[in-house]
């Protein structure tokens, strides 16, 4: 039996915990076995990503959290605001596409979720405004998706997802498609974003070097059906910087982290 619930804190023993994930399997209809058992609890504004071999099962996980799939067995929870409602059901979704309407101003891609929830326009302007604040695109609110570079693009997509206030943002490789500079300021507003918004994040990467910079727990999956193979948090000096990127202990972790992978592209067997 699966069961998805959204719990408000007070019940199903969630008060601490944004998403829980017990013994959850994802079979796909043509047969494929994609993900599990797995088990995963992020507490409450926690900053985690998700590491794994392609194809192990990192964007079904996101997608069973986020209610657009459900699992074949086991139960997903996520916790909800209480009272007020929230538009997105209190997630936000980032993908590797920026995906936006190119027909339409940056502002008006912003407001699509507003929109699409029924918040009017006077209302929803001033959540707009902050949201394109918080990425640093005031001053490209007007400005059309073909005038943006792909780092901007993303901080659109970015300001979306945000615009909500979601209290979990899922993250599903957004970086990956940028050049390392981009990446890498993208990396340091995204870090001083969280310690503003204190956001339950879930961030799906390909890079060693990306989860650790980032998470304060980097979960490292199998190879399909994805399980866990690792759970290593990464213990630093807050805020993160370019000394923590420099520093013999981020070397380590990442030596850490690749050893962990290693088992899913070597064939050996888990340590
Ligand atoms: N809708 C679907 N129907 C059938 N199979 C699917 C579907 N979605 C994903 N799969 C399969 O499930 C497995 C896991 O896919 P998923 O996209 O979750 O992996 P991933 O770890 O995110 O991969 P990547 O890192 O390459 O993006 C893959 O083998 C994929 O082909």
């Amino acid at each position: 039996m699966s069961d998805v619930t959204a719990s408000s804190g007070a019940n199903g023993g969630l008060t601490a915990l944004s998403v829980s994930l017990r013994a959850v399997t994802k079979a796909y209809d043509n047969g494929v076995m994609a993900l599990g058992p797995l088990d995963l609890a992020v507490p409450k504004g926690e900053f985690i990503s998700l590491l794994g071999p392609s194809g192990c099962g990192k964007s079904t996980a996101l997608r069973l959290i986020a209610g657009l799939a459900a699992p074949s067995s086991g139960t997903v929870r996520v916790a909800r605001h209480e009272g007020v409602p929230q538009p997105g059901h209190g997630i936000g979704f980032v993908f590797q596409e920026p995906t936006l309407m190119p027909w339409t101003s940056v502002r008006e891609n912003v407001r699509l979720p507003l929109k699409l929830a029924g918040v009017m326009k006077h209302d929803a302007n001033a959540r707009v405004d902050d949201a394109l604040a918080s990425v640093g695109l005031t001053d490209f609110a007007e400005a059309f998706p073909r005038e943006l570079s792909g780092g901007m693009k993303m901080r659109v997509s970015l300001a979306r997802a945000l615009v909500t206030d979601p209290d979990i943002l899922l993250m599903d490789e957004p970086f990956a498609a940028l050049d390392e500079i981009t990446r890498f300021r993208l990396n340091n507003d995204l870090l001083t974003l969280w310690r503003g918004l204190r956001k339950t994040v879930i961030f799906v990467t390909h890079s060693v070097f990306e989860s650790v910079y980032l998470s304060q727990r980097v979960v490292v999956m199998t190879a399909r059906p994805g399980r866990i193979q690792a759970d290593i948090r990464v213990e630093t000096v807050e805020p993160r910087g370019e000394a923590f990127r420099t520093s013999a202990a981020y070397a380590d972790y990442c030596r850490r982290v690749s050893a962990a992978l290693a088992p899913s592209y070597s064939g050996q067997a888990v340590l």
